[in-house]
């Protein structure tokens, strides 16, 4: 048996055993001996273990003598700087913030909303919570004011944390005012907002706020608090079908377990080696593999302040590789797909030396098996699809870098990983056979790391993820497993679409269409793109009064869109439309229509209202250019 198979049968045999010898890497103040709790479809590991996760994540590593090592390498092409934290460092920094949190109040539990660009501070502020058992919740810098209101009014933190600006390419975004229309939003108002000023941009701070050095000026460094495994490590807020995000709540001690365990057996790491996850901090990818993976085995963590492209050419990430010896590199298909665009031949990486490089792994959206192809041609070293989710908090569906590495199939996210009992089935939750496609489901309980809830929101989490088919959690993904264990995901079952890595609501961004004055209905679908994976489109069927203004209110909403959700939102192209393809009882048919733009076949259901319409809309695709 490999490896793999290996981990499998133990798991199998006795998951309790299982995680219990996989958390046996962790230093706990009380090891757990309720490993697995259960409480109706609810599932908790650890539940009587204590431990500090900050400990975990530094403390241990210099007390075992690693503290000159370098923890953190931040490395900003957007600024031109490089700057190396040693764990030494690393605490000092992460605990004179901590004590500065405790000064100003902030206890065990109290909720702490980052709202940061991809700088050392935004680390230091995660690991300072976790340090005193405060609640963080990253925000990520793509999304607009009302999409910060809504996570400040669900996690109603004591501190709102920012920056005065983030840096795009070709230009400043001031986040100074974005925080501010979102605290006029919000309900909740935070005691607080503390704002490191970036000479790229000052902020003008008012009563309310602090600037980020005074803050911390003359606190006295916190000690770590140790906290149940059961604890809430953060909150991180994900889309929902609806406009409403999501509270994503992870735990502390299944998640160090978990990430441990991933590291190792996974990515195949070891202590002292540079891992690099080019994501950011806002996004799970970012809390899992840029913070908490990394550092909790004795990594280099790499914090990317840049873009594939761009910053300043196609070269950028092959110039990080030599320059850090990063031996695991982490990004998203779509950065590979930049990539390859300006790129194709891949002449920019014969400038460097990546001869550290072990393995590229890909995460965040199906990989297309051109670019991993591309990839692996271009790199020489295995390429490896793989599948989870922010609610997973880890990945779910992969290859065993570290266990021992199973063939890749291009096109399938790997073999399932121990811990994750997946099924396929049908709407009646009848197994599907190997091949066939149907809800891609995992049996519970789930792994430990997985989210044991929403924040606040027990009912939600049962309604979002266990009600469709009993006993198991649902990923929202349609897909299958094929006869040698492999699964591919093929599509999302709801109205999520995923537009350059980043999870959007199609259903958000129908809210925001839909309150404009002259739109009388909307549908936003995601269509395939060739860079991004997929984009938004938008279908408005405009007042009748209005219909001759089209050209100027769709790019009204398309302002709109940027706005009020983000610039991640990437809504680029509205469509005016006579009427929209309903079913008899009114439901849209997103599906057809994006079968239709995207040149796939379909089959119109049988309960279609008008199929006339269907036609119709073939005309306006095919004015606009789909399918491309
Ligand atoms: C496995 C579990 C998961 O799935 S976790 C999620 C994993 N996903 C990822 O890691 C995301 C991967 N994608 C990326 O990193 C980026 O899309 C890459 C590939 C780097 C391309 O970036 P970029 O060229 O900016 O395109 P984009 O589509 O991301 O951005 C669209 C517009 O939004 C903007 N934006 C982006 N980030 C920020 C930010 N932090 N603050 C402010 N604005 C941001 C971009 O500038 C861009 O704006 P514009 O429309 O060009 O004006």
């Amino acid at each position: 048996m490999s490896g793999y198979e290996n981990h499998l049968a133990s798991w199998r045999a006795s998951p309790e055993t299982f995680w219990k010898q996989a958390a046996e890497q962790l230093d706990w103040d009380i090891f757990p001996t309720r490993i697995l709790q259960q409480n109706d479809d609810i599932y908790r590991w650890f539940a009587d273990g204590r431990l500090s996760a900050c400990y975990n994540l530094i403390d241990r590593h210099v007390d075992a003598g690693r503290g000159e090592q370098a923890a953190l390498v931040y490395d900003s092409p957007m600024t031109g700087s490089v700057k190396s934290y040693s764990y030494n460092d690393l605490l000092d920094e992460v605990s004179r913030l901590a004590g500065a949190f405790q000064r100003a109040g902030v206890e065990q539990g109290d909720r702490v909303v980052i709202y940061m660009p991809m700088v050392p501070e935004a680390v230091f502020a995660m690991l300072a919570c976790c340090r005193i058992g405060a609640v963080h919740s990253v925000v990520f810098g793509g999304f607009a004011a009302r999409e910060l209101a809504k996570r400040i009014d669900d996690a109603t933190p004591k501190l709102v944390l920012s920056a005065s600006c983030g840096l795009e390419p070709g230009r400043v975004v001031a986040y100074k005012p974005l925080l501010e229309e979102a605290l006029d939003l919000s309900t909740h108002k935070p005691d607080l907002s503390v704002i490191l000023q970036r000479p790229e941009h000052e902020a003008d701070l008012q009563d309310g706020d602090a600037e980020w050095q005074e803050f911390v000026e003359g606190a006295e460094p916190a000690d770590c608090v140790v906290t149940k495994a059961t604890d809430p490590l953060y909150v991180l807020y994900t889309s929902g079908t609806t406009g409403v995000p999501k509270g994503v709540v992870r735990d502390v001690g299944g998640y160090l377990t978990a990430l441990s365990w991933s590291m190792k057996q996974i990515y195949g790491m070891a202590p002292g080696e540079a891992y690099w996850a080019a994501s950011d901090i806002g996004w799970v990818v970012g809390h899992s593999y840029i913070v908490y993976a990394p550092l909790l085995v004795g990594c280099t963590t790499i914090l990317y302040e840049g873009k594939p492209i761009g910053t300043p050419d196609p070269g950028a990430f092959w110039r990080v590789i030599e320059d850090h010896k990063v031996k695991v590199l982490f990004t998203a298909p779509t950065a590979l797909r930049a990539i390859k665009k300006e790129d194709p031949t891949g002449s920019y990486k014969d400038k460097y030396d990546l001869s550290s490089l072990r393995h590229l792994f890909l995460a965040g959206e199906r990989a297309d098996p051109d670019s991993l192809i591309w990839a692996h041609k271009l790199l020489g070293v295995p390429v490896i699809d793989h599948w989870w989710q922010t609610e997973t908090g880890w990945p779910a569906i992969g290859n065993f870098a570290g266990a021992g590495l199973k063939p890749v199939k291009p096109g399938s996210a790997g073999l399932l990983v121990p811990g994750y009992d997946f099924h396929v089935l049908n709407e009646d939750h009848e197994e599907l056979s190997a091949g066939q496609i149907g809800d891609l489901a995992i049996k519970l309980p789930l792994p430990p790391g997985c989210l044991p809830t929403l924040w606040h929101n027990e009912e939600g989490f049962k309604k979002s993820y266990l009600t469709q088919h009993p006993g198991y959690y649902s990923t929202g993904d349609a897909g299958f497993i094929d006869e040698d264990g492999y699964i591919s995901i093929m599509s999302r079952t709801d109205d999520l679409i995923n537009v350059a890595g980043h999870r959007l609501s199609t259903g958000a961004m129908e809210e925001v269409i839909s309150n404009h004055p002259k739109v009388a209905e909307c549908a936003v679908i995601g269509v395939n793109d060739a860079i991004k994976g997929a984009l938004p489109v938008a279908f408005v069927v405009l007042f009748a009064d209005a219909e001759e203004d089209a050209a100027s209110i769709g790019k009204e909403l398309i302002a709109s869109v940027r706005h009020e959700i983000g610039p991640v939102a990437a809504l680029k192209h509205v469509i005016a439309v006579a009427r929209l393809p309903k079913t008899r009882s009114g439901k849209i048919l997103r599906g057809t229509m994006r079968s239709m733009a995207n040149g796939e076949e379909f089959t119109p259901p049988a309960t279609i209202d008008d199929p006339a319409i269907l036609d119709e809309i073939r005309d306006y695709l095919s004015n606009e250019g789909y399918p491309q």
